[in-house]
């Protein structure tokens, strides 16, 4: 089978979001088929995400319904060349934010990068919340990290901590007072401490935002290559309403938002078994709609997600229960909206012959 037969079989194959199939799409980059092996470079930006899973499956099937071996890679161009500059080695940067604080940001990151890193991922995790950095426990580390001198530059080796990549202000701060973190120096530090740690090879970096749309959030949006964001809030009108406020601000810095999570969304009676709507229904949903970004699912409030943050192991981690599921299922979400954002943006630059 020749290189242009195997292309046109390729049509076959569907991709879940973009509404056309691969090649129509621009997804497959290149194909030399050598003595029975196919050799297919395809355009996917997110790796482990489901639907860049099951699109890769759906290649192989092709391939060897024509009898043909596939040897699968995936490269996907970042948005821009500051990008690659700031982050070589880092495919997808997740920033999570909430309009205001308490609403379970940090812990929506801390499972979202460990149920990433679940489904087979390289994950990093950055705990930017300078007002109450507390990735750490949640993680159950406060190993402080190495810093080694690679060419004359101090280099921060971040820990690992359940299989991610760790890197908090929390862990480099002797005396945490709060205020010794307001402004300028927060917004410098941040920035500087960022640039020194030894990332390395991640498939996605989530950073935890300090909560609330100040000029904090406004510089590491400004100066870390943000893939989008996560929008973490409560039923309550008025999180919600902090929360608009925030997208609307991303907006303003042309940051894409990947969606909007519910946390605390209903609690599950232990002892009746009914589900009540503590803090009112729906709020997210609503929002979402509103301000016309993807809904990304609901989390419940239950007790176990704190007991696991305080213990340091994150609820995703633990098995068989629907709160653990609710999260698993939100790194998939997540991933899956990053992908379409990596995808979509390849063809459209495609399109345009770039
Ligand atoms: N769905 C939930 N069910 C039960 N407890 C939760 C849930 N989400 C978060 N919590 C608990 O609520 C507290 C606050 O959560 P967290 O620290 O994640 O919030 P935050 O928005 O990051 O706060 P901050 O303003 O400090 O940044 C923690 O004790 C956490 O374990």
């Amino acid at each position: 089978m020749s290189d242009a037969d195997l292309r046109d079989r390729l049509r076959a194959v569907d991709d879940p979001a973009l509404d056309t199939d691969i090649v129509t799409a621009g997804l497959v980059n290149d194909i030399t088929v050598d003595d029975g092996t196919a050799a297919i470079e395809l355009a996917l930006g997110a790796p482990h995400a489901p639907d860049e899973s099951a699109i890769a499956e759906r290649v192989r099937e092709v391939a060897d319904e024509g009898e043909i071996d596939v040897e699968l890679s995936a490269n996907v161009p970042l948005f821009d060349a500051a990008e690659s500059s700031v982050l070589p080695g880092v495919k997808n940067v997740i920033a999570v934010a909430s309009g205001k604080g308490g609403v379970g940001k940090s812990t929506v990151a801390v499972n979202l990068a460990a149920g990433l890193a679940d489904r087979g991922a390289n994950v990093g995790l950055f705990d930017a919340d300078v007002y109450g950095p507390n990735v750490p426990q949640m993680l159950g580390s406060d190993t402080e990290p190495d810093v080694t001198t690679v060419d004359g530059e101090d280099r921060i080796e971040p820990p690992t901590a359940h299989g991610l990549k760790l890197m908090s202000v929390g862990l480099m701060i002797e005396d945490d007072d709060p205020v010794v973190w307001r402004g300028p120096v927060a917004q410098n530090t941040l920035t500087d401490l960022f640039a020194d740690v030894s990332w390395g090879t991640l498939d996605y970096l989530v950073v935890d935002l300090p909560p609330g749309t100040g000029d904090v959030q406004l510089t590491v949006l400004q100066n870390l290559p943000i893939t989008g964001t996560v929008v973490v809030t409560t039923p309550q009108s008025v999180a919600v309403d902090d929360s608009r406020r925030g997208i609307e601000m991303f907006g303003e810095y042309q940051t894409n938002v990947l969606g909007v999570v519910e946390n605390m969304s209903g609690f599950v009676c232990p002892s009746c078994g009914d589900t009540h709507e503590i803090f009112g229904e729906d709020g997210g949903h609503s929002l979402a709609d509103a301000v016309d970004v993807p809904y990304l699912g609901s989390l419940p409030l239950d007790p176990a997600i704190r007991v696991g943050a305080d213990d340091g192991k994150p609820i995703v981690c633990q098995d068989d229960t629907n709160t653990a599921e609710a999260f698993q299922d939100l790194a998939g979400t997540v991933a899956n909206k990053v992908g379409v954002l990596r995808r979509h943006h390849h063809q459209t630059a495609t399109d345009r012959g770039e």
